[in-house]
């Protein structure tokens, strides 16, 4: 111990203002991430829909600057700053070669930004930055304020709530049905590896309430070939859901009612719907499912409470939160506890929960 300098030994008081010294630092280099953070986005989102990655995959080997500019048709010098940036960001790789020429390379990363694929998430990515889907975040103070009554931000952006939109503007239907693809390619096989065998075991006939165009059960009746699928959603939706051998399209609201099967699955659906709203879902779903033996299979993220890791796969569930504050009416991500409120009062008797490789785990509901 030093000697005492205002009451405080001096030790102490050196080390306090050293670590305030370096918060502040670190403050002055971390704002600057919050205040270009939108760059990365907007930059990405340039690279799918110029397919710099896509050029690269189809070339079959890492391509140089003047090959990327002539087969993409762009300007080599934007390019390349293009391409500088996304080198930092260790989303391309960067080669020089013993003949002295740098080439271009995908990287596990940019994989994701090729615009087919089974691990293409380009789409969510093109839904997520679409003005559409932006415009409403600058209303999302006006959601929280306690001043001035309930704001719905993509209501007072678009004058109505995401489902009607979808359904009168076939583009940004499109955009939502392919971003949902992408996602359900992933976590399908996630479901089946980490909990198939209990989930799906003895199930036949299996409805996706909220299915989209299909993608989930197109997956599952490949995995789980005993299994005939139901993919039920909103009208607008199925016209468009392709032809998928062991799975019947069907159209329907789930808020008036469920097609009967031994399972119903929801993924994704829950959380863009206030508690209200999904006890009446639920509901619909266990009238579709026999009493003795059915069950509603849930997957979607639990929160957890406390100190979560950036970059964690459950910090993704804290930032899908906000999304459905921007984007739905009362929708949200829910901790366990929540979960079990929404399940109990539906009237389920029992409910586990499981984690699996991704976002979401997965929840069964017993009638
Ligand atoms: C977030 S997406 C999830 C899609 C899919 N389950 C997945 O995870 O890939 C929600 C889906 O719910 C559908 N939906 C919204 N309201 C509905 C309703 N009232 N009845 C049936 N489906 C509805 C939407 O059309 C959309 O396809």
């Amino acid at each position: 111990m030093g000697e005492l300098q205002g009451g405080k030994p001096i030790l102490e008081a050196w080390n306090n203002k050293k670590e305030e010294e370096e918060e502040e630092a670190q403050a002055q280099l971390e704002i600057w991430k919050y205040i270009f953070g939108y760059v990365e986005l907007a930059v990405i989102k340039c690279a799918i829909e110029l397919g710099i990655a896509d050029a690269i995959e189809s070339h079959g080997s890492p391509m140089t600057l003047s090959e990327i500019s002539s087969t993409l048709g762009s300007d080599p010098s934007l390019l390349n700053r293009i391409l500088r940036f996304l080198i930092n960001r260790k989303i391309f790789k960067v080669d020089k070669n013993s003949d002295s020429t740098t080439t271009y390379a995908n990287t596990p990363l940019s994989r994701r930004f090729l615009k087919k694929g089974q691990q293409s998430m380009a789409a969510f990515l093109l839904l997520e930055s679409s003005p559409v889907m932006l415009a409403p975040w600058h209303s999302l103070s006006a959601r929280v304020s306690a001043n001035g009554g309930i704001n719905f931000p993509f209501e007072k952006a678009h004058g109505e709530d995401v489902w009607a939109y979808a359904a009168e503007n076939p583009g940004h239907s499109n955009l939502i049905n392919e971003a949902m693809a992408c996602s359900a390619k992933l976590v399908v096989p996630a479901i089946v590896e980490g909990c198939g065998d209990e989930v799906f075991e003895g199930v036949q006939t299996l409805v996706d309430v909220g299915g989209g165009t299909g993608t989930a059960l197109r997956a599952l009746v490949k995995a789980c070939p005993w299994i005939r699928g139901i993919n039920f959603d909103l009208a607008h939706v199925i016209a468009v859901a392709p032809k998928i051998e062991g799975v019947e399209n069907v159209a329907g609201d789930m808020f008036l009612g469920v097609p009967k099967a031994d399972a119903a699955f929801l993924m994704w659906v829950l959380h863009d719907w206030g508690d209200e709203e999904c006890i009446q879902i639920l509901k619909k779903c266990k009238e579709a499912i026999p009493k003795e033996n059915g069950k509603v299979i849930i997957v979607e993220a639990v929160i957890e409470e406390g100190a979560i890791k950036q970059g964690n796969l459950k910090d993704v569930g804290l930032m899908l939160d906000m999304v459905m504050m921007a984007h739905t009416s009362f929708g949200k991500e829910r901790t366990l506890e929540e979960w079990e409120y929404v399940i109990k009062m539906a009237g389920f008797t029992s409910y586990t929960v499981k984690n699996i490789d991704a976002v979401q785990s997965v929840l069964l509901a017993y009638p």
